[in-house]
């Protein structure tokens, strides 16, 4: 089972939002999709779910076109944020909601998810706090039982505790494999840990499509302190500088090999070692227009 997005493009009073935007996305898979602000994230999950017509391109489930067959729908979901109908509506309400477009809606889990986080039915979801909304839009996601859930930001102006709720609860539906997730973020770091898989959307493209099991198995974070101050070639050709302080280097390899070991260590360094490596560290490695060594000089 695969959701596949095909060339999706979408212009908004004549100018291009998103454009040639294709990936697939199986079941297990959490997907993170990243870009600034405004680069088209909302765009894009909005022209997926048909709220905006897409201009070209198809949104397929086994390859049924969700667009020509909108029951299919109820495959994937998605709460748009900005507008929606949620406001005047009590919590114990949206069940009736929700069971219309999928029919699977598990009311026992989203009365019990509630009462977890201390919700009550009788609030009114538009009273909520930020953080409240983004727990019953995600115990909505969750007890939909769609299989591609689709999370706008979901950790925007949240605080950590009800941050890591909502990132424990996603990784734990993923156990089995049968759902999988798809979460925009501008922040790298919120993505750290949660995504197996990065989308960068870039100028209305994606621009890059990072595994990133594989991106971290070739790729490493040094901190150095070299005994010159000269930069070595071995580190001018094949890392990129992420911090300096002093005389402490802090570098990334993408591509880290026996020969580009060999070579560090023939330089007899006063200190090598490894730092964990993060999303952002990766970004910026695989991102920066030059090497970062250019800001030295
Ligand atoms: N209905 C609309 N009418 C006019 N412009 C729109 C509309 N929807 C989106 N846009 C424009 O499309 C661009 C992308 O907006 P979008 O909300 O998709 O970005 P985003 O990546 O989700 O941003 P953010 O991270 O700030 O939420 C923006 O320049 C926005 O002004």
């Amino acid at each position: 089972m695969t959701l596949q997005v095909k060339q999706l493009a979408k212009e908004i009073d004549g100018r291009t939002i998103i454009d040639q935007i294709s990936f697939d996305w199986a079941p297990g898979e959490i997907i993170g999709l990243v870009g600034r602000n405004g680069a088209g994230k909302t765009t894009l999950f909005r022209t997926m779910m048909n709220h905006y017509v897409a201009d070209t391109g198809t949104v397929t489930v086994d390859g049924v076109d969700l667009h020509k067959v909108p029951a299919q729908q109820r495959q994937v979901f998605f709460i748009d944020t900005q507008y929606n109908f949620l406001d005047n509506y009590r919590l114990r309400q949206l069940p009736d909601m929700y069971e219309l477009v999928y029919p699977n809606f598990d009311r026992e889990r989203y009365a019990a998810l509630l009462v977890k986080f201390e919700l009550k039915e009788a609030d009114q979801y538009r009273r909520l706090s930020k953080g409240m909304r983004a727990l019953v839009n995600l115990i909505l996601a969750l007890t939909s039982n769609a299989t591609y859930i689709i999370l706008d930001e979901p950790f925007d102006g949240l605080d950590v505790i009800v941050r890591e709720n909502i990132a424990t609860m996603v990784i734990d539906e993923i156990a089995e494999e049968k759902k999988g997730f798809l979460i925009s973020s501008h922040d790298l770091n919120e993505l750290d840990g949660l995504s197996d898989r990065v989308l960068l959307l870039k100028e209305n493209r994606l621009s890059q499509d990072y595994n990133l099991e594989e991106v971290r198995e070739h790729a490493k974070k040094l901190q150095l302190v070299l005994k010159d101050r000269e930069i070595p070639a071995v580190l001018k050709e094949h890392s990129h500088l992420i911090r300096v302080s002093g005389r402490v280097l802090v570098v990334v390899i993408t591509d880290y090999t026996d020969e580009i070991d060999r070579q560090l260590r023939a330089l007899e360094p006063v200190l090598l070692e490894e730092l964990p490596l993060t999303l952002e560290d990766l970004f910026r490695a695989n991102l920066a227009h030059d090497t970062g060594y250019q800001m030295m000089k």
